[in-house]
């Protein structure tokens, strides 16, 4: 069966499950019906690995029962029965048991697929400290290798080098460590992922105390950060024995140190948490980050990779993720104060730090009212202030041409007073009449052409007069463009806004500038009042504004041209980030844009630009930005000016996240996209 566009596991995810029941103690029989139970519903599910606690299939609180060879047998019959009943079952199934080998009895975890016992981990790291008591009937795992335990009438294989991989999910590879082997310095999950594990499963049994879920939290987070893998960790809860204990049956699922999914603690009953992990996602973080790979070069061990065959649904089924509508914009309000205190105090130390190396006595910029020069001339008025300059070292330029409105002329010269600046008005519709005359432009005879050159005259012109000022008042030119723009290519190149002395805005994508200067409209220091201003250059339309407003008096609107850069900023996070295909990414942003009325938005964002976008607008953006991205915006972002990177999916410099040629083609990524939509 070929996979549906709207299938999960057709864009490389992989749903998994971290299941927690109630425990009876000493008795595997019905223990191994409530996890029969569970897995059943993970199968109908869609799950491919469900992770249950351990020693689930004893209990994990009966101390000196877990010897007791009536409890062991009937732990080896369960493993039996739930061999059988996991033959038509989809999920790889990891359960807790008590399991003789060696003369010894082994904390093991158990790994079941369709009617295959895939392989037995033993725990390491055995706690015997404060309450736990493991060592007094368990012997340690650590270093067992190449072994092979007795199971029913099957040798299996045995030890702490195992690996379970789908040959038909790419990236799907499994390791095991059991609770405390978390706990320690180098739990064997680093290594286990350094040999080629990507997820790695920990069925735990971790009594609960006070702060007690926290400390897993961080465990899984950062363990899971660490190692670029996806973390499913699955504690005992209720029906565990409460003699000197209590169990919380805490479940989660973490990648790449993100938590995806969390089980409510204390439950009454059974839990399973689902998440779909991103094997893409992983695979794509740890070969780009080499150091990865460096550090495999040193510590992999030496694995047993047991294969096994997946056969996932491929039907189309809704995505077990938050897909942020905005990868830029964190939707928690205190986290997007947080970015926005970052991305405006970097913007501040670098300007700062260029002006005073270059030795330069005033900041010269273009301002036009619209939201880029808004944020520079901003940033430029905090510069000032710190480094102990009168605001009137500012030298704010407006420079009306022949499709400024009125509007953001207004918006222009009120930020200009408001911030106390050195302000002037530049008409350069003289000069740009003069220039169009002498190359010949039909404009300069009266006819209505606005082409590109016309455009290019009256953007060239602005920048050639920044810099001449800027010789004259011993400054430098402060930069405006954005990291949308540079991305889409939209600016006019060399003798254009393409150019500047330093770019504050760089690294800043068109969707976070209007969160920041809404932030910045709190902060009375910079102007008095200014808050108001503000949010009316917010909220008017984005326009370069190089040709005059239509007969109805719209102004040119920039993303009827280029698209709306929620959508473009979307597609660029994960083309920079992740090197994700185009068809992944149209499938995550019609995850997140195709109902307006599911999913967080950003706090303060415009009620009524709520908006949704179908797949084939999704589709039809992404070709502009492709093209746009891959074929023709290369060679300007190859000559870019200085600034700082901002987010942390990259910049577009070339001297530093993104370096391509710049003669390019967007072919493959075009072809790719076409050849996975759904037709019709
Ligand atoms: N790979 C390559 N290597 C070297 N040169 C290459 C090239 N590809 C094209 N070129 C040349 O580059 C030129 C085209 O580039 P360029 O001169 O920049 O012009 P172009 O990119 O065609 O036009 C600039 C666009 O940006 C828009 N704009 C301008 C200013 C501000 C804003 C705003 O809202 O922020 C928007 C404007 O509306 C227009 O659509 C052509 O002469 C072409 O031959
Ligand atoms: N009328 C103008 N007066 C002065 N400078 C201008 C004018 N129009 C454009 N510029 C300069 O060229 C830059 C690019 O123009 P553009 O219209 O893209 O930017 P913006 O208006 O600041 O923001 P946005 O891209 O959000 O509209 C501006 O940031 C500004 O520095
Ligand atoms: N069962 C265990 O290994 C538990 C030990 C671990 N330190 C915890 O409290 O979660």
């Amino acid at each position: 069966m070929t996979a549906e566009f709207r299938s999960p596991y057709r864009h490389g995810f992989a749903r998994v499950a971290a299941c927690t029941v109630p425990v009876a103690l000493a008795d595997p029989t019905r223990n191994a019906e409530a996890i029969a139970e569970s897995i059943g519903k993970c199968h109908d599910d869609g799950v491919a690995l469900a992770v249950f606690p351990e020693l689930s299939l004893s209990g994990y609180a009966i101390d000196d029962l877990r010897q007791q060879d009536a409890l062991l047998d009937a732990v080896e019959a369960q493993i039996e029965h739930l061999r059988t009943v996991s033959e038509t079952l989809l999920p790889v199934i990891v359960i807790g048991a008590p399991l003789r080998a060696r003369g010894r009895l082994y904390n093991t975890a158990v790994v079941l697929h369709r009617g295959r016992i895939l392989g037995v981990v033993p725990k390491s790291y055995l706690p015997n400290y404060r309450e736990f008591y493991e060592a007094r009937q368990f012997a340690s795992g650590a270093g067992l290798r190449n072994a092979s335990i007795r199971l029913g009438q099957a040798d299996v294989p045995f030890g702490v080098d195992l690996l379970f991989g789908a040959t038909d999910v790419t990236g799907f590879v499994l390791g095991v460590e059991i609770c405390e082997d978390l706990w320690v310095p180098e739990p064997p999950s680093g290594a286990l992922t350094l040999s080629g594990a990507t997820v790695i499963a920990n069925p735990s049994a971790s009594p609960v105390t006070i702060g007690r879920a926290r400390e897993r939290h961080l465990l899984c987070a950062a363990q899971s950060a660490r190692t670029l893998s996806a973390y499913v960790y699955a504690a005992a809860g209720p029906g565990e024995s409460t003699t000197d204990l209590a169990w919380d049956g805490q479940a989660t699922v973490h990648e790449a140190g993100r938590l995806l999914a969390e089980s409510d603690r204390f439950p009454d009953g059974a839990r399973i948490v689902t998440a779909d992990i991103d094997c893409d996602l992983l695979r794509q973080d740890r070969m780009r980050a080499g150091t990865f790979g460096a550090n495999a070069d040193h510590n992999a061990i030496a694995v047993r990779r047991i294969d096994f065959t997946l056969d996932p649904p491929l039907d189309a089924r809704p995505l077990k993720r938050r897909v942020p509508r905005f990868p830029f914009v964190p939707d928690d309000p205190s986290r997007l104060a947080e970015d926005c205190y970052e991305a405006w105090t970097i913007q501040v130390m670098s300007l700062r730090q260029r002006l005073e190396h270059s030795g330069s006595q005033t900041m010269v910029i273009g301002v036009s009212g619209g939201l880029d020069s808004t944020l520079a001339l901003l940033v430029c008025a905090r510069v000032a202030d710190e480094i102990g300059w009168p605001r009137t070292a500012i030298h704010g330029f407006t420079m009306p041409g022949f499709g400024t409105g009125s509007e953001s002329l207004g918006f222009a010269h009120g930020l200009m007073k408001t911030l106390g600046i050195t302000a002037r008005e530049l008409d350069i519709r003289p000069s740009a009449d003069l220039m169009l005359r002498e190359i010949g432009h039909p404009f300069a005879n009266g006819e209505a052409v606005h082409d590109i050159t016309f455009e290019n005259v009256q953007a060239g012109l602005r920048t050639d007069f920044l810099f001449r000022l800027a010789n004259q008042a011993r400054g430098i030119v402060v930069g405006t463009g954005d990291l949308s723009e540079v991305a889409l290519g939209w600016c006019t190149y060399g003798v254009g806004d393409q150019m500047s002395h330093y770019n504050v805005n760089a690294g800043m994508p068109k969707t976070l500038i209007q969160h920041l200067i809404r932030w910045l409209g709190r902060d009375d220091a910079l102007g008095d009042g200014i808050g108001a201003l503000l949010n009316n250059i917010v909220s008017a339309e984005i326009s370069p504004e190089l040709v005059p407003a239509g007969i109805d008096g719209k102004a040119q609107s920039t993303e009827a041209q280029i698209g709306p850069y929620a959508l473009q900023d979307f597609t660029l996070f994960h083309v920079l980030r992740y090197g994700f295909r185009p068809s992944k990414i149209a499938y995550l942003a019609e995850v997140a844009w195709s109902d307006a009325g599911s999913g967080d938005w950003p706090a303060h964002f415009p009620k009524d630009a709520r908006i949704a976008y179908d797949l084939p607008t999704i589709a039809h953006w992404m070709r502009v930005f492709l093209r746009r991205f891959f074929a023709t915006s290369q060679f300007k972002r190859s000559a870019m000016p200085n600034g700082p990177r901002l987010s942390a999916a990259g910049s577009l410099s070339p001297r530093g996240d993104w370096r391509a040629p710049s003669d390019g083609n967007a072919r493959v990524w075009l072809e790719e996209l076409e050849l996975a939509l759904p037709s019709g």
